[in-house]
């Protein structure tokens, strides 16, 4: 059942050691893994999470409204960056899901899996290649898709690769619904003729690089989130699950009672309405806590229980409880430059009344498609002869990995791009700097700190630039609006580009990395990561992370797919070690 606050859980006082299994955080991660445990009937599970529920909100089910439900207060964390010192000094808002489903009730709903190599080094870091590799995790890769023809009439043979797709999980995902236009087969002919590039039927099969059709977790012409896929209505009927909404985790707490070694058992979680208002409550699992508050919710929530760098959590005035460095550490998320062209296409025009009428009755038309960038997407490489590969060792995870996504997105008088550095060097952290667990971490994301990441995002413009010169747009792409680097090569010059694109460069909202997996036995020092490849959290028992923030590196792709591969993977291993 769903239970809108603290004071509605059953019988509060029972309840406190009532569960098996407490899941803080029901976004991506959180939900797959409710969804998943509670499917055997001897675990009882609660789910906890800080926003509301999911259901009967129709602008969280319409594909159109991305942008809209990204911009609700009610929907999203109200988190800002600190000042970032590559993109002068400037704040970011950090948009992050605060709603049953988390990320993925309110995200864009682009559907990538990334690379095979991306998966693969997670098993080089945590030193288990048998479950952390493309190979490993196949299984969980198709387990939690369920492929769907998009709705309405498109064709969409030849656009994507059949033998890649799952089809029997519960996450919806399709083409969109419009049907390719002249830009599209302009960009397809494109790619036919330029040698430097070319078509990839589909970008899910481990190997992206080309320009590919987008895919979107789109089920039917509704949204699929975590939420709408794995806490569906027969789920939320079970009496081993109890999904807890508006209620905030301050802390997770050492839980007295028998002990492993000198190890703490950390099985308790300290709770508040998510207002802040009325008093704190705790509840303990029997058997373990999981972490699944996203990469910026997990590691604040650690930091505040006093699991983190010791020194630094003593000089805010938290006390330690395990000294954990990496805590925090190791942010890494993906910065995104726009550009643009002037072109000879005609503007659709949307009717919004018959727009919205058409969704109503029958989940199809434009607004059964996300709002922004939609048609193709190139996925390209550093050409190896460039010479930022000779300036810099290259920090992507093998030749299947692209280092940029290129948005590839027009049909009317402007074409835009997304150019997005896939591989950045640069990192950040998420840090606090108060003993109230209610006030806001502080997220600094790095972007363009790192050399590489500066030189690489030139790479990617001038990359773009060659895509829109190819002899399939004669007669379309008109004029580059920029930010150009070539424009001007004197220095005055290039502190204009630099400065354009410093005031534009935004998030992609991918954070991952904050509680980074590691071999087991590792220590706790400065690059040893903080769970280990079974993602339990290292030197305590009883607590798991099991979100975006153990992917040591972010992969070269929209993160949800592997938010819920690895969630997936994750629910096997808990499900496993407590059979
Ligand atoms: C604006 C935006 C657009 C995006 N677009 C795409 C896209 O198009 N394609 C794609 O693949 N990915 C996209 N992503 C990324 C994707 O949604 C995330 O990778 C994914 O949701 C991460 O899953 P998670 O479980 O790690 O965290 P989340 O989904 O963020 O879940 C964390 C949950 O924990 C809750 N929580 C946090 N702290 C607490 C606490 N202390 N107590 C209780 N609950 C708490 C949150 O409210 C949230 O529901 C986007 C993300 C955003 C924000």
């Amino acid at each position: 059942a769903v239970y809108q606050s603290i004071d509605e859980l059953p019988l509060m006082a029972s309840a406190k050691e009532a569960y098996d299994f407490i899941i803080v955080g029901g976004g991506g991660a959180g939900a797959t893994l409710a969804g998943r445990l509670s499917e055997n009937p001897k675990f009882s599970v609660l789910l906890i999470e800080a926003g509301a529920d999911n259901e009967g909100r129709e602008d969280l089910m319409m594909p159109s409204k991305n942008l809209e439900v990204q911009a609700d207060t009610s929907y999203i964390w109200n988190w800002w960056t600190v000042p970032l010192s590559g993109v002068n000094n400037r704040s970011i808002e950090y948009k992050s899901g605060h709603v049953l489903g988390g990320g993925t009730s309110i995200n864009g709903m682009v559907y990538t899996r990334g690379a095979d190599n991306d998966y693969d080094l997670w098993g080089k870091v945590s030193k288990d290649s048998k479950t952390w590799s493309w190979k490993g995790l196949a299984p969980y890769i198709k387990k939690h898709e369920k492929w769907v023809q998009p709705p309405g009439e498109r064709n969409i043979s030849g656009q994507y690769d059949p033998r890649v797709h799952g089809y029997k999980g519960p996450v919806g995902v399709s083409l969109p619904w419009s049907v390719p236009i002249e830009f599209d087969a302009r960009a397809l002919k494109n790619a036919e003729i330029q040698d430097e590039f070319d078509f990839n039927p589909d970008p899910n099969s481990g190997k992206p690089i080309g320009v590919t059709w987008t895919q979107f977790t789109i089920g039917a012409g509704e949204r699929t989130s975590s939420a709408t896929s794995y806490l569906g209505p027969d789920v939320r009927k079970r009496p081993n699950l109890a999904i807890l909404v508006n209620t905030y985790a301050k802390r997770v707490l050492p839980t007295p009672g028998p002990t492993l070694g000198f190890r703490k058992n950390i099985r308790t979680v300290e709770l508040v309405r998510r207002n802040g208002e009325g008093p704190s409550t705790t509840v303990t699992a029997k058997k373990e806590v999981i972490l699944t508050a996203g990469a910026i919710g997990s590691a604040k929530l650690l930091l505040d229980s006093g699991i983190g760098d010791k020194t630094e959590l003593e000089k805010v005035g938290v006390k330690s409880v395990a000294n954990i460095h990496d805590v925090g550490k190791g942010l890494t998320d993906h910065f995104t430059a726009s550009i643009m062209w002037t072109a000879n296409g005609t503007d659709a025009v949307i009717n919004a009344t018959e727009s919205l009428d058409l969704w109503r009755k029958e989940r199809i038309g434009p607004y059964s498609e996300p709002t922004g960038p939609r048609h193709q997407i190139l996925w390209s490489r550093i050409p190896d002869n460039s010479p930022v590969l000779k300036d810099y060792a290259d920090p992507s995870a093998g030749p299947n990995s692209p280092h940029f996504e290129i948005t590839l997105s027009g049909g009317g008088s402007s074409i835009f791009s997304f150019v997005v550095l896939l591989t950045p060097y640069s990192r950040g952290s998420v840090t606090i700097n108060s003993t109230d667990p209610l006030a806001p971490p502080l997220i600094d994301l790095g972007f363009l700190t790192h050399p590489f990441d500066r030189a690489a995002l030139i790479e990617g413009i001038r990359q773009t630039k060659r895509f829109y010169s190819g002899l399939a747009w004669d007669g379309y792409v008109k004029e580059f609006l920029g930010p150009d680097p070539d424009a001007d090569p004197s220095p005055e010059g290039q502190e204009v580009f630099w400065n354009a694109i410093k005031a534009d460069v935004n998030s992609f909202f991918h954070p991952c990395g904050t509680a980074a997996i590691s071999p087991k036995g590792s220590g706790v020092g400065k690059g040893e990561g903080v769970v280990d490849s079974e993602l339990k959290v290292k030197t305590v028992t009883g607590l798991r992370v099991a979100d975006a923030a153990v992917i040591p590196y972010v992969p070269t792709a929209h993160t949800q797919a592997a938010v819920y591969t690895l969630a997936e993977r994750a629910a096997d291993l808990i499900k496993e070690a407590w059979k």
